[in-house]
């Protein structure tokens, strides 16, 4: 099953509200460029979701992308095969997709990928949840058969949202696509709310009085769940969420999300420019991407990049989709690539950390009916102990099921960074076996546990990016810095993508619409057009332009 088109919605991100979606699926295309410009060399800097959504766009319009990746085509796209059982897949990364992520979609279906509903919290693919606070339990299969105070919870946040944040007129704005009226009510908002955080947002709503409220929210919060180490950031970061419906109705991908970029660098466009048929990402490379890229200077005709082999090329553009974080660290960078109120945007990004372990069992014994209360033996978990989330996946009754026994961000994610693999899984599995005595996970597991913590992954340093209260400002430098027409032409010609710069960092939607932001840069940058009926994002820039709050 693949569903965008099921979706009323859209991830219509109200900061620059462009229909991503409705650019690619034109039948006049991005844009042409003069055809002695084909074949021309654009460098592509990480392989993960954006960098390959900009190197396979690029291609299409007859340039020639050179893909640069330090580590593994993907990224946070990462979908991690059980050794021995390489059928069976932990997803490290991005894992759940909101089938409202329409441009995301383009790329899913345009690869002919199967999606199946994800089992978040209370959801209908979710045989049971089971939610442990404070020492209790309460188990349901809905919302509804909750106890009563889940419900007040519940309306605390509908009333806040619709009260403070005019929520029923932001979705139906974007559910028609009504620019004007989403850009009134969102510009409204960042002026109110820029400088407050998540916790500060439901502290000062009169529906969240009450402590014990707003630490429910915090355990169960909406859609998937667990929402309470996303507190101190800026509630702005929310509100998008919640708005674009990002947390909603939400799929996984058959056979692993890595699919999806891995995807793009095999397929051979139908219609593309200057190439013969049949040419891929990968078959221009001879198979494999150029390796880590490790230096980066302006020259008097474009910019030289250095790469780990030692190997240096000069391009006319670059595209640079890894944690702006790296440009600090990892890659020995000229100053002039970016503006110093840029270089303060990149200094500033916050990133959220987050950690997974995954193992796999012969079965999934979670279904079978514990004989004393009549209940399934496990379900899907949200606690406040050291787990938080615990989600299982099962390909029905005979095969072997796969089991994330913890998703956490954060501080709880730090609790579990300094041990290792097995450290984790024995800690996981003590706090398990208090919620769940009964139930011996152990004598069920037949591979892993595999495991991560994005934060000390050397290339990455953080799992997402998210905004602190007081941020808006430097996300918008990030966000824009796309559009080069009018700077100084020595500062021209180097694009940032990757969903840090978006405005829906952790998801992989941010990813592919500012691929889509810097493959219009180049195009303008190298002389070519977008055609009059299919205007790019950068064409309608000044329609759609993020609100500047004012500095002094
Ligand atoms: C724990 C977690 C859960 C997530 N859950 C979801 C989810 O459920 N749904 C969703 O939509 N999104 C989710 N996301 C976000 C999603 O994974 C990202 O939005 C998306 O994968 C980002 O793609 P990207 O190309 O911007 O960056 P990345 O995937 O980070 O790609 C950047 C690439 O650059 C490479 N690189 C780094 N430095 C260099 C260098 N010097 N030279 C060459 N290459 C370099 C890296 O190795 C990497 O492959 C999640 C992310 C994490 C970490």
């Amino acid at each position: 099953m693949t569903c965008a088109t099921a979706s009323a919605t859209t991830m219509l991100v109200p900061d620059f509200p462009f229909s991503y979606d409705r650019w690619l699926s034109h039948p006049a295309g991005l844009g042409a460029l003069p055809a002695a410009l084909h074949g021309t060399e654009v460098a592509v800097i990480g392989g993960g979701m954006s960098g390959l959504t900009a190197a396979y766009e690029l291609l299409r319009l007859g340039l020639s992308p050179v893909l640069y990746e330090a580590e593994q085509l993907g990224g946070r796209m990462r979908s991690t095969p059980f050794p021995g059982n390489p059928e069976y897949k932990a997803e490290m990364g991005a894992m759940r997709f909101p089938v409202a992520a329409r441009s995301l979609f383009h790329y899913i279906d345009l690869l002919g990928l199967s999606t199946r509903p994800f089992p978040n919290p209370l959801a209908p693919a979710t045989a049971s949840t089971l939610i442990d606070l404070n020492g209790g339990q309460d188990r349901a299969r809905t919302a509804d058969e909750l106890p009563e105070v889940y419900q007040e919870v519940a309306d605390a946040w509908d009333k806040a949202l619709q009260e403070r944040a005019d929520l029923a007129t932001l979705r139906d704005a974007i559910q028609r696509r009504d620019v004007p009226t989403l850009k009134t009510v969102w510009n409204s908002l960042v002026k109110e709310f820029d400088d407050q955080s998540f916790y500060g947002f439901l502290a000062t709503s009169s529906t969240f009085q009450s402590f014990r409220h707003r630490e429910i929210f915090g355990q169960v919060g909406f859609g998937t769940g667990g929402w309470d180490t996303d507190f101190p950031n800026s509630v702005l970061e929310i509100l998008r969420v919640v708005v674009t419906e990002a947390d909603d109705n939400q799929v996984g991908i058959v056979g692993g999300s890595s699919q999806v970029p891995n995807g793009l660098w095999e397929h051979r466009p139908e219609t593309l420019a200057h190439w013969p048929q049949g040419t891929s990402l990968a078959s221009l490379h001879g198979g494999a991407p150029r390796p880590a890229v490790t230096r980066l200077r302006r020259t008097a005709d474009g910019i030289r990049v250095t790469d780990e082999s030692g190997e240096e090329r000069e391009f006319p553009a670059v595209v640079f989709s890894p944690h702006v974080w790296t440009l600090l660290n990892r890659v020995d960078c000229d100053p002039t690539l970016l503006s110093t109120p840029q270089w303060t945007a990149v200094e500033r990004t916050h990133y959220m950390g987050a950690s997974k372990l995954f193992v796999l069992v012969d079965r999934p014994f979670w279904r079978d009916t514990d004989p004393a209360t009549g209940q399934d033996a496990m379900s899907m978990t949200l606690t406040d102990r050291m787990p938080r989330g615990v989600y299982l996946f099962d390909d029905g009754p005979d095969r072997p099921g796969v089991m994330c026994l913890s998703y956490t961000w954060n501080d709880d994610s730090l609790k579990v960074a300094t041990l290792s693999a097995e450290e984790r899984l024995e800690t996981l599995l003590a706090k398990l076996a208090a919620i769940y005595p009964d139930v011996d996970i152990r004598s069920h597991i037949i591979a892993g546990p595999l495991t991560v913590t994005w934060e000390t992954e050397p290339r990455f340093m953080g799992a997402f990016k998210n905004n602190l209260p007081g941020h808006y400002r430097y996300q918008r430098r990030l966000f824009t810095q796309f559009m080069q027409d009018g700077t100084d032409p020595a500062q021209q010609g180097f694009f940032l993508c990757g969903d840090d710069v978006s405005w829906t960092a952790g998801f992989a939607e941010g990813a592919v619409t500012t691929a889509l932001n810097a493959v219009w840069g180049v195009l303008r940058h190298l002389g070519g057009t977008t055609h009059p009926d299919n205007p790019g994002p950068g064409d309608l820039f000044d329609t759609f332009a993020p609100l500047e709050l004012p500095y002094d």
